[in-house]
């Protein structure tokens, strides 16, 4: 699928715990059905076949509203499933070695939470980046806060986009007006709702709003 950066505007990363029996297909429909424009398969806990078959039936579910599926962390499930795109870390494969393995069509991003990391994220070849985590979270144990002034830097410091991680949620992305971001990632917000489609619609408006004025 060719990138285009509107699909950032809501991206949702899935989560296990957020989900829980709910189940990760009906929970990826959920979303998508309220406006989420970007799912990324985000799941430490299986192995790699486990991976391939969440990813390839997600697809099928991606596909159906058009929205690209992106794997966290892992090219290879790319490769074996025809899933969108990958998304990497600076504990991840280079960007550059992704770029070459899956090809000038797949979807990169990669994570920066600095301006010389966004700059080299860019240079090596990635579509977009996240920078994170803009107001916390207590979702990744490792995250560490950023703030919206240094996501504003990190924004007018590229070419690509940037959406914003860590902590968004229908009470701060207001906060995230004139940062320049083209999108915001979510995982609790959207997940851990008890009603994921209205949840993912609410953000979805906001979101829009931040992005394109309203
Ligand atoms: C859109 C987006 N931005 C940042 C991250 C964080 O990625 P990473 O630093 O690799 O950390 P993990 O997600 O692997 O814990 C992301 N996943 N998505
Ligand atoms: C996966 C991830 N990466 C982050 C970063 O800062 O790079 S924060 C994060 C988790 C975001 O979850 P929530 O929307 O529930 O706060």
């Amino acid at each position: 699928m060719k990138f285009d950066k509107n699909m950032l505007a809501l991206y949702a990363i899935t989560d296990r715990k957020c989900i829980g029996d709910r189940g990760l297909e009906y929970s990826v429909e959920q979303a998508l059905s309220g406006g989420a424009t970007m799912i990324q398969l985000r799941d430490k806990e299986v192995d790699f076949d486990t991976l391939c078959k969440e990813a390839d039936s997600l697809l099928k579910i991606c596909q159906k509203y058009s929205a690209p599926l992106i794997i966290n962390d892992n090219a290879d499930v790319v490769i074996k499933t025809g899933a969108d795109g990958v998304h990497l870390g600076q504990n991840d494969m280079e960007l550059a070695k992704a770029r070459e393995i899956l090809g000038k069509d797949k979807i990169i991003g990669g994570s920066a939470r600095t301006i010389e990391l966004a700059k080299k994220a860019e240079q090596s070849g990635a579509d977009y980046i996240g920078s994170g985590a803009v107001f916390g979270t207590l979702t990744k144990a490792d995250a560490k806060y950023l703030g919206t002034e240094n996501l504003k830097k990190i924004c007018g410091a590229v070419g690509i986009p940037v959406v914003a991680i860590g902590g968004v949620s229908a009470d701060n992305i207001p906060q995230l007006e004139n940062c320049g971001i083209s999108g915001v990632a979510v995982v609790s917000a959207i997940f851990g709702a008890d009603n994921i489609c209205s949840a993912a619609q609410k953000l979805r408006k906001l979101a829009d709003s931040v992005i394109y004025g309203g």
